[in-house]
């Protein structure tokens, strides 16, 4: 058997960046990852990266064939393919940084406990190799998540039924696309195939629309799409789903009522939420601590019950971002080799964005979560069409809002709902987590026309 100094479980975000870490300081590291169309994780792969990919390119073809189905549509392949293309470029920049290390070995397979130092890999039916064994004196977890599927009867084996993975990979372009969920995955393939002409429905089971997010930004999110095609219904509880000759159809009701309703679409996506991915790892023979959502239970600098194992990325829960999975590991690499002074719990407030057109994107409180709190506050507001970055880019849909502490003077809260909205917050961000007063954007030297020159004039009330 072979021994290493650390073992990988997934070649997801945080576990790449912490091989390279690792094997530059001379350990010896295996990375196992159970497929290589998932080299470098889901957001190159499934996630972040494809699916911007696609909303850029179906915001070009609704501008330049607004509402025309077989126009837009024609981009639709051409898009795929540039995706692709990106993709593949990623992928293989992924195995070339890992493998050109001499202190990395990735194996492909699946991994599984055998006890807290030892793990089984298992390699895909495929290439007809026999099971090994590996173990190392640290073992980081870093399998992601993967789609919950909700028990609704006639969605197993449903050949119309797609999850955010393999929509991406089919070539239809629905007429009608349903959705279940209105998250962010939810949101986004519904920006993304409204821009290619499809109609979209979204079937939600919550009763308020985005639930986290300031109300009165939810509201103009909920115009804006249905000016493109895409209706939200909430309270949906959705019964079953029937194959048709040419589609799908969903039977629901509506639970504020109790109203039937039969919905019919040409394919559905499920997007109600992921999971963490621990399948098949068997962590019953290591005693590692699962919660009842089924993450992995970790300390605030990701270890978890078992000192020698760490986890990082969705697989511990909570909130699942990108840049989060990045930020475990540099938690894991100062706990490791630097000053033991990052955890979890320094890195709030955490900005987020969804990319519909044009993005939302939110840090802190909501005004709503500032008054239930007694914050004294003082709101400002600013339509997007009052930044002329906006005309020139003939994106003028929008509305951006800040919350402010008046006792403080501190940003306490941010949202934002207009084009370039997911690199503005991280202005927003970056003067709230060093302890600016809110002047500090108001009297900033932005250049011109840019959208960050709006935050001077949202901020210009306190
Ligand atoms: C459609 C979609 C869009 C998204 N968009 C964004 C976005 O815009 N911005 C953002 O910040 N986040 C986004 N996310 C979330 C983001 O992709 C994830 O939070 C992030 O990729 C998680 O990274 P990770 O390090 O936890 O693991 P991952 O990158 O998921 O990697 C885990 C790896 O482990 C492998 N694996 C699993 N089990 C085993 C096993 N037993 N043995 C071996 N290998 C195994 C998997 O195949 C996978 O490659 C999106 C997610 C999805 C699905
Ligand atoms: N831009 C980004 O950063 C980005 C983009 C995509 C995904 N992600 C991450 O990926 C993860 C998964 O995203 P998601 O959108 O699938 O999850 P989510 O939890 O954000 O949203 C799921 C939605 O589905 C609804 N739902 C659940 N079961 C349902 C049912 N049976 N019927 C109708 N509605 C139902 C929920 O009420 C919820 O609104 C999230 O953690 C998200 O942060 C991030």
């Amino acid at each position: 058997m072979k021994q290493y100094d650390a073992i990988i479980i997934g070649f997801g975000k945080g576990g790449k960046l912490l091989a390279t870490e690792l094997a530059n300081r001379n350990w010896k590291v295996a990375v196992i990852e159970r497929s290589p169309e998932m080299y470098g994780g889901t957001c190159i792969n499934a996630g972040c990266i494809p699916t911007k990919t696609m909303i850029t390119e179906s915001e070009f073809a609704e501008r330049v064939y607004q509402n025309d189905y077989n126009k837009q549509s024609k981009l639709y392949a051409l898009a795929l393919k540039r995706k692709d293309k990106l993709v593949t470029f990623l992928r293989e920049k992924n195995v070339e940084n890992l493998t050109r290390n001499p202190n990395i070995t990735l194996y492909d397979g699946t991994a599984s406990f055998i006890c807290p130092d030892t793990v089984k890999v298992i390699p895909s039916p495929e290439k007809e190799e026999a099971a090994f064994e590996l173990s190392a004196k640290e073992i980081f977890i870093n399998t992601g998540s993967t789609p919950i599927l909700p028990a609704i009867d006639g969605l197993k084996n449903n050949r119309y039924v797609y999850t955010s993975e393999t929509l991406l990979h089919a070539d239809i372009l629905p007429h009608h696309l349903l959705i279940i969920g209105s998250g962010a995955i939810g949101l986004e393939f519904a920006t993304m195939y409204a821009g290619f002409g499809s109609k979209v429905t979204i079937l939600e089971a919550g009763k308020r629309f985005l639930p986290k997010a300031d109300r009165e930004i939810a509201e103009y999110i909920l115009e804006s799409l249905k000016r493109k095609n895409i209706e939200v219904r909430l309270n949906a509880r959705i019964q079953s789903l029937h194959d048709t000759t040419d589609g799908i159809t969903a039977a629901y009701t509506d639970a504020s009522d109790g109203t039937p309703y039969f919905l019919e679409g040409d394919a559905l996506l499920v997007a109600t939420g992921r999971k963490p991915m621990i399948e098949n790892l068997n962590l019953e023979k290591t005693g590692i601590q699962v919660n009842a959502q089924g993450a992995i239970v970790v300390d605030e600098q990701l270890r978890t019950s078992v000192p020698h194992i760490w986890a990082l990325g969705d697989v511990k829960g909570g909130e699942m971002y990108d840049y989060l999975s990045i930020d475990d590991f540099r938690i894991i690499r100062d706990t490791l080799f630097g000053k033991k002074e990052r955890s979890t719990e320094d890195r709030y407030p955490v900005p987020y964005a969804i990319f519909t057109d044009p993005p939302m994107a939110h840090i802190g409180l909501t005004e709503e979560e500032a008054m239930k709190r007694g914050y004294p506050i003082k709101v400002s507001r600013l339509p997007a069409s009052a930044i002329p970055r906006a005309r020139t880019l003939q994106n003028m849909d929008g509305m951006l809002k800040a919350i402010v502490n008046t006792d403080t003077e501190k940003i306490i809260g941010c949202s934002l709902f207009c084009t370039d909205a997911p690199e503005l917050i991280n202005l927003v961000a970056f003067a709230m987590k060093t302890g600016q007063k809110s002047s500090a954007l108001r009297n900033f030297i932005f250049t011109h026309p840019s959208m960050s020159e709006g935050l001077n004039g949202l901020f210009k009330a306190f």
